[in-house]
């Protein structure tokens, strides 16, 4: 299979070039390339970038498939740029031993639209008392690299300390769902004027950053890998650079919905703000978009978070937390950071591809755009305007906060090692 991408621009930046695609790698890069029989692609001056990469989304199988599959999941994922996304753990029953990744991996395979990765869960049925086979998993056929019990966080110290140690030796990451449980029972939305005026019991930052701190600790003693997961508050930012700043290995994601959104929404008592950890102070957004600008929070994950109607269209205290964002993540970071001038084109690639499969150790996503290199692509309309409907996507659930929103810059088109996985808003497959 051959493809010829005519005039695209690498990083959005420079003259427009041809790429010539054979068997699943950039063969040729130049001016005025053609090529027998091979599909042409007019990029038309259009931005390409590396492939994206999801350290965090939830594909709800196997349990819930009534609200995403493996298949719809990796539809969203392609059509939202992606060619690699790690499915979180807490599916039912638990991706907590090598049947369950297996099947997770088997079934991203065999829909072929983007890379699945299973993470691994921590402890056993995300319960945080015993540790899971974290060894098997990762000697499985899954090979997994990255741990969770995204949902939960490991909240016990030597439970994390133990997992930590496991992991360095597996050369894996555990990445933490940073909330301190003892701070946030009967939680319901971000602790500040807000919610005390509305009546909703307070999320405090401090129950995120007292976790990030403790961990940060417990890495760096360990030797060991720890990556935090959705950041979400100023001070989590300040820990992060103080830990980074000492030498621990520690790596960070901010969801789109935290550099946008803020708990200005909670007046409407709409379940579809509702995520956790929740949307935060206007100065955290702010601080989120400086430290993601700045490299000290590493890159860009959606936890893409499908949740059926009966479990969002309900009172704000009985619906789930969680929206969606494999479909709205390219343009939500072209609002908050391309259009402010945080980030260019080739910042972009870093933290939405680059900085993700270097964390997740990927060989083959993220690499540079040269030849000899896997043709895992974006190609963006950085002018296209859309207007978000959640009907739309191929998500089977349609909760997302951006509804009605006119947002920039739109994907084109996506390839997975060679292959297209979805044109002008349509996945192939
Ligand atoms: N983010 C959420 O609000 N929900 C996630 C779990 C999680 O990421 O903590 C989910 O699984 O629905
Ligand atoms: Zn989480
Ligand atoms: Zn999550």
């Amino acid at each position: 299979m051959t493809t010829l991408i005519k005039g695209a621009r690498l990083y959005g930046a420079g003259d427009p070039v041809d790429l010539l695609i054979r068997d699943g790698v950039i063969e040729t890069i130049g001016a005025d390339l053609s090529a027998e029989g091979a599909e042409v692609v007019q990029a038309r001056g259009q931005v390409l970038l590396p492939g994206f990469v999801d350290l965090h989304v939830h594909l709800r199988e196997p349990g819930r498939e009534d609200t995403e599959t493996i298949a719809t999941g990796s539809a969203a994922a392609a059509l939202g740029g992606y060619t690699a996304v790690f499915a979180m753990a807490n599916t039912d029953p638990v991706a907590d031993n090598a049947l369950i990744v297996e099947h997770v991996h088997a079934e991203g395979k065999r829909v072929g639209l983007v890379d699945v990765h299973p993470v691994g869960a921590v402890t056993v049925g995300l319960a945080g008392v015993k540790l899971a086979e974290l060894g098997t998993m990762a000697k499985s056929k899954a090979n997994v690299r990255m741990f969770s019990d995204d949902g939960h966080c490991v909240h016990d110290p030597l439970i994390m300390r133990r997992a930590l140690e496991y992991s360095k030796a597996l050369d894996a990451v555990i990445a933490q769902h940073a909330e301190e449980p003892r701070l946030t029972v009967g939680a319901q939305a971000h602790e500040g004027e807000n919610a005390a005026r509305l009546g909703l019991q307070g999320w405090p930052a401090a129950a995120e950053e007292s976790i990030v701190a403790r961990d940060c600790l417990l890495a760096q003693h360990a030797g060991a890998r720890l990556h935090i997961c959705h950041v979400s508050t100023a001070g989590t930012v300040d820990v992060l650079r103080w830990a980074k700043d000492r030498g621990t290995q520690v790596s960070a994601e901010v969801t789109p919905h935290h550099l946008l959104l803020t708990d200005d929404r909670l007046d409407t008592f709409d379940p579809v703000n509702k995520v956790n950890p929740p949307l935060r102070a206007a100065s955290d957004a702010q601080a989120l978009r400086q430290a993601l600008a700045e490299g000290v929070v590493d890159c860009v994950a959606t936890d893409h978070a499908p949740h059926a109607v009966q479990d969002k269209d309900c009172e704000w205290a009985a619906a789930r937390p969680g929206m969606l964002g494999l479909q709205t993540a390219l343009s939500v970071v072209a609002r908050t950071m391309v259009e402010t001038g945080l980030l260019d084109w080739r910042g972009v690639a870093r933290v939405m591809s680059e900085r993700p499969a270097a964390i997740a150790g990927l060989p083959d996503q993220g690499r540079p755009l040269a030849e000899g290199e896997p043709a895992n692509l974006v190609l963006i309309d950085p002018d296209a305007r859309w207007t978000v409907r959640g009907r739309e996507f191929a998500s089977i659930a349609d909760n997302t906060p951006f509804e009605g929103m006119e947002l920039p810059a739109r994907v084109v088109l996506t390839m997975l090692r060679g292959e297209i996985t979805a044109a002008d808003g349509k996945a192939r497959g």
